[in-house]
């Protein structure tokens, strides 16, 4: 069976949610675009003196809440049209953390593995120069997402920098703590997963120190969701990343694949499990699947074929529109994306605000911000799913999301 593309899947979610929501027709049909999506030509001298050319988009979905505001992805399988459904996806968080933004996503066309660091700044710098009339701390703020991270946003910002004369942290988060970066930011995406998860063993009245828990995808969201968990009393029964997959039934040593995946580059190889490829992790009989990796992980196939009884997205549309549906008649609860991996942006929002108000909060005060924002989301998303008889947790998020975003489009009407 074909699957749909990350858009289709997006606009499908939304239209999905259409019917619980209280939006205007002409507002829900303005939403179904994005306001603009630039595409940028990045030429970088290679360190063998040639010149190539990188492809780069940024993608501004709506920013009727306030600024856009997602992340920059680098990987080879970057498209305009998967910009713009990860740009929507930030629009749907966002207002479902109710945050003052709207959203945004950049990408670069690159692998980043045949590239050395220096080339990965130019490019990075290449890029900010690109984007830099569209985004500003009171515009479009960036922020990582796959393969960048706190050194990509230095450059970003000191890139931006440069051009305006003075220094502006606020015109990207997830900066190092020596430029204004907030204390948290690093772990935040993993630690809103676990905080979901907390919450939705809870409204399962399942034990979540009984768990076994498999993830596709040992990057930043990963890992610290998988150390996180296991801090919790859950076994991490299986990872797996670009290199390849580690299964143990006992439960894999976080820690001390988290110190392998440093000195190798990798999750292959790990001497306390055993190999398991990247289609059998998907399989596994676990209590909990959680994809923290690229969209469309699990499609048809793997939704009728998968044995979890909770699927928990950490990555951003790791579910196509027919395999939920396969998961939905199967009743496998999907907690979705927009909730469980939201902590990553509320505590970019924290990073903004400090930065703004030139004064720096501790772990503690993040760590506690990002707890209560998400357990409202997540309280509000089950009351959505109880009150207005939602098919899933997706649509009732979407349904809170939809009425944030559209409340905003009707108060502040349409240019004449
Ligand atoms: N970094 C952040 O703060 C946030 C990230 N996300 C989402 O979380 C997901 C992961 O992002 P990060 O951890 O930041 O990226 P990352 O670049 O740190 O890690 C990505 C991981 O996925 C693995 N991977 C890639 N293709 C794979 C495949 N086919 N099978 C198995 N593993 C594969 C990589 O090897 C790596 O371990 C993405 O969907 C991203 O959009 C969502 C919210 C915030
Ligand atoms: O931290 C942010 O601003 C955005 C992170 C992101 O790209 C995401 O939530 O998908």
């Amino acid at each position: 069976m074909s699957e749909t593309s990350p858009l289709e899947n997006m606009l499908a979610q939304m239209s999905a949610a259409r019917p619980y929501a209280d939006i205007d027709d002409g507002v829900f049909e303005r939403l179904k675009h994005p306001e603009r999506t630039l595409k940028v030509t990045l030429p970088i001298h290679r360190d063998d003196g040639s010149i190539e050319v990188y492809e780069g988009y940024r993608c501004q979905f709506d920013s009727a809440r306030g600024p856009y505001k997602g992340g920059v992805r680098y990987h080879q399988s970057v498209t305009r049209e998967e910009v713009e459904a990860l740009a929507g996806w930030m629009t749907w968080k966002t207002a479902l953390m109710d945050l003052p933004y709207g959203g945004a996503k950049g990408g670069v066309v690159v692998d980043t593995r045949d590239l050395s660091d220096r080339e990965i700044e130019h490019l990075t710098r290449r890029y900010t120069e690109g984007i830099r009339r569209m985004i500003g701390p009171a515009m479009d703020v960036p922020a990582p997402d796959i393969n960048t991270g706190p050194q990509e946003m230095a450059w970003m910002m000191d890139t931006y920098s440069m051009y305006e004369g003075y220094v502006v942290p606020d015109v990207v988060t997830g900066k190092p703590l020596s430029i204004g970066g907030t204390a948290g930011r690093v772990e935040a995406t993993g630690r809103g997963v676990a905080i979901t998860a907390d919450h939705a063993f809870e409204y399962f009245e399942r034990d979540l120190t009984e768990a076994t828990i498999a993830i596709q995808g040992f990057g930043n969201v990963g890992s610290v969701t998988a150390r996180l968990l296991d801090e919790r009393g859950a076994d991490i029964v299986a990872v797996s990343d670009i290199t390849g997959g580690v299964y143990n039934a006992d439960g894999l040593d976080t820690g001390a694949l988290e110190a392998h995946l440093e000195s190798t580059g990798g999750v292959a190889g790990f001497e306390g499990g055993r190999s398991i490829d990247n289609d059998d992790l998907l399989r596994l009989d676990v209590d909990v699947l959680c994809p923290a990796a690229l969209e469309n992980a699990i499609t048809v196939d793997v939704a009728e074929e998968l044995r979890a009884d909770l699927v928990l997205e950490a990555a951003n549309g790791p579910t196509t529109v027919a395999a939920d549906e396969v998961l939905r008649e199967r009743d496998v609860p999907v907690v979705p994306d927009i909730l469980t991996n939201a902590g990553g942006v509320i505590v970019s929002y924290l990073e903004w605000v400090q930065n703004s108000q030139q004064y720096s909060w501790d772990l503690e005060g993040v760590n506690a911000d990002l707890e209560r924002r998400i357990s409202t989301a997540f309280e509000e998303t089950i009351e959505a799913f109880a009150e207005r008889e939602t098919p899933d947790l997706r649509t009732a998020a979407y349904a809170v999301a939809l009425e944030r975003v559209g409340d905003a489009h009707g108060v502040r009407g349409l240019f004449p």
